[in-house]
């Protein structure tokens, strides 16, 4: 306190601080060992180039809407794994790890801000258990995608992360562009909720120069970061103002706000949220949809975003029912046999794609 009576203007709505364990302390309960860096470094690199086109697989983010319970999420990779690898001349996967939710309102906020499920907040036991789902994952040997929401959570586990998205409801915040500059992975710009393109495409150009901003180094200190810029910003189409952009005329449209802007037209399909109206048993439609375009040689479209778990659909999380094992508590999701069909589909086109166009196009 600066003042006898700072009392009674600081913190006036705040009840309770806790306690916050530093990034550095985390690092050292849960390291990353060299064989996990080098499969984080293997990942981002591997995404890059299907970014860049270097390599005309077509990246895969699908997982949970959110991770409430780790088990249920190790036994999902297990499942991805084998997948991904049966599908890896086709198919870079990176499995969806998501533990932080931006509400449109009120509502669960993940498990790093939730953990017990109960609203006690337990921010600590969050981001341990973030972090150790996201090296369990890791050495199953599956690369991670994380929504980065909270502007300090980076420090805790991006080093695990191969790649990252700024949400719909942020991705106009400089705050979260300033971030996206700095992070160490390619980021993908979610379009606006009410579908605007425009602000996404305008956060790749803010996110791809440096920027100087105060977060906290990972000591936790508080530090002033200077970034260098994230020059593999990319768009994320996930639907929005009662509308999906996910057909072949959105696709083109972006592609050529894209061009406009002088950024590289590649977009990423999200085959859920308005995409699918939040309707899971839409997303294998969108899906098909983003398959006859590849197909059809667009190339244009680098990924494509599914929701996907053990179980179809989802559950209200109600604390006086016992929750459903492996099924959603956020979106709804595929569930894991129509999640396969769908991959292998996916698969198919991108083989389709690969020898209709030739061989350095
Ligand atoms: O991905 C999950 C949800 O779409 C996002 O968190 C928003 O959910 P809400 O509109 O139910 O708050
Ligand atoms: C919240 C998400 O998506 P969006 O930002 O597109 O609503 C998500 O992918 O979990």
């Amino acid at each position: 306190m600066t003042t006898p009576d700072a009392h009674r203007v600081i913190d006036q709505r705040i009840d309770r601080v806790v306690p916050l364990t530093t990034p550095a302390l985390l690092h050292h309960h849960l390291p990353l060992d060299a064989a996990l860096a080098e499969a984080v470094v293997a990942g981002r690199r591997a995404v890059g180039r299907v970014l860049d086109r270097a390599d005309d697989r077509l990246l895969v983010v699908v997982g949970p809407c959110s991770v409430h319970d780790p088990a249920a999420a190790l036994e999902y990779a297990g499942r991805l794994r084998e997948t991904a690898d049966r599908l890896a001349d086709d198919l870079l996967v990176v499995m969806r790890v998501y533990f932080e939710k931006p509400r449109s309102t009120v509502g669960w906020k993940g498990l790093i801000n939730d953990p017990g499920l109960d609203g006690s907040g337990d921010v600590n036991t969050g981001l341990r258990t973030a972090r150790a789902l996201l090296l369990d994952v890791l050495r199953l040997g599956l690369p991670v995608g994380c929504e980065f929401l909270d502007p300090i959570t980076p420090q805790y586990i991006a080093d695990t992360v191969a790649w990252g998205a700024i949400g719909a409801r942020t991705v106009e915040s400089q705050v979260h562009r300033q971030l996206a500059s700095g992070l160490s992975m390619p980021i993908g710009m979610k379009n606006r909720p009410d579908g605007s393109i425009s602000t996404a495409v305008d956060a790749i150009r803010a996110a791809g120069v440096p920027h100087v901003f105060p977060g906290i180094d990972v000591s936790g200190t508080p530090a002033i970061m200077h970034t260098r810029g994230n020059a593999d910003g990319h768009l994320v189409l996930r639907g929005g103002g009662g509308r999906p952009n996910y057909d072949a005329e959105s696709v083109a449209g972006a592609l050529d706000l894209l061009r406009a802007a002088g950024l590289p037209e590649r977009v990423v399909v999200d085959a859920s949220h308005a995409n699918s109206g939040k309707d899971h048993r839409r997303q294998p439609l969108v899906a098909a949809d983003v398959a006859a375009q590849l197909a059809a040689g667009q190339r244009g479209i680098v990924g494509i975003m599914l929701e996907s778990f053990l179980q179809p659909g989802r559950q209200e999380l109600d604390p006086t029912r016992e929750l459903t094992y492996g099924m959603s508590i956020t979106d709804g999701c595929l569930g894991w046999d129509t999640t396969t069909e769908v991959l292998t589909e996916l698969a198919q086109s991108v083989r389709t794609r690969r020898a209709s166009l030739p061989a350095s196009a």
